[in-house]
């Protein structure tokens, strides 16, 4: 078994429910205060896509899990959202969210605070109903792979790519991520845009049963890998968790916030 191939099998373990409990409930994930970790992504993504640059037919989510946070303030620019996970448990926790079922994640707090940031008056059952209708497609993927989604995905198909706490925490080393990082970069448009979440400088998280191992990165790592796969950075925020932020379910230090755009390959 190669090292690829033992992350695959860790995820074997990966308890979707656990992973929201862990990371998507307060302290993490508390509203009231803006200091929080998912308020200040939130404002990354929202402040990025209010610019109106950040638009097209197909924005493309590698490594969804069973969250949807990541896409609330992007989806409203494009016909359509694929949305990918390596797993089947998390992309049946996301059809069974998309389908309104019983029993799924409230991210109910999340639309609130997304209309706050956008401050056009939308109700958030608005929004919630525009989301679900927006996302088209819940599909495997594999960013190993040189085709992570598979040959149906030709090269440059889709126009803009969403991606949060992947690549680091499927990739064995550093020399994985850049070649997952340029496997997934391959799928979009030249001057296409890519708005990436990530962990900094984390070695392991847990997700129930399963403890996950992270290949550690640094701010400079990351712009460093962004400029081998040809992608120009617009913006890039960092994070540095706060005692409170850190609950025991991840060693991670900071969160980095990429809005980068894929060169012109004139
Ligand atoms: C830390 S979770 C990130 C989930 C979510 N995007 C978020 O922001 O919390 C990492 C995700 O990567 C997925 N994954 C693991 N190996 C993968 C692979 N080779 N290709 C694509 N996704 C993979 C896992 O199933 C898991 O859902
Ligand atoms: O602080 N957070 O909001 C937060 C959310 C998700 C994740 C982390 C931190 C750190 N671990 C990653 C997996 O490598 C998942």
């Amino acid at each position: 078994m190669n090292s690829v191939q033992a992350v695959a099998k860790s995820y074997q373990l990966f308890n979707p429910k656990a992973y929201l409990q862990n990371n998507y409930v307060p302290p993490r994930a508390d509203f009231s205060s803006e200091q929080s970790v998912m308020c200040w992504k939130l404002r990354c993504l929202h402040e990025a896509c209010a610019k109106g640059e950040i638009k097209g037919h197909t924005v493309l989510d590698i490594g969804s899990g069973p969250t949807i946070y990541q896409l609330l303030s992007v989806f409203e620019n494009f016909d359509e959202v694929i949305m990918t996970d390596f797993l089947e448990v998390n992309r049946e926790e996301l059809r069974k969210w998309l389908k309104n079922e019983p029993d799924t994640f409230d991210w109910s707090p999340y639309f609130k605070h997304v209309c706050k940031l956008e401050g056009k008056g939308e109700s958030w059952q608005n929004k919630e109903k525009h989301f679900r209708e927006r996302v088209t497609r819940v599909i495997p993927s594999d960013i190993h792979q040189p085709c992570p989604l598979g040959k149906e995905f030709a090269s440059g198909s889709v126009d803009c790519l969403v991606s949060s706490f992947c690549l680091e925490a499927c990739s064995p080393d550093l020399e994985a991520f850049q070649k997952a990082l340029e496997n997934i970069v391959g799928l979009l448009n030249p001057l296409g845009h890519f708005l990436w979440i990530g962990a900094l400088e984390e070695s392991y998280y847990l997700a129930g049963e399963a403890k996950l191992t992270v290949v550690p990165v640094t701010e400079e790592m990351v712009k460093a890998a962004l400029g081998k796969a040809k992608c120009v950075i617009r913006e890039f925020r960092t994070y540095s968790m706060t005692p409170a932020m850190k609950v025991g379910v991840d060693d991670v230090s900071g969160i980095f916030f990429v809005w980068a755009q894929k060169r012109d390959n004139k």
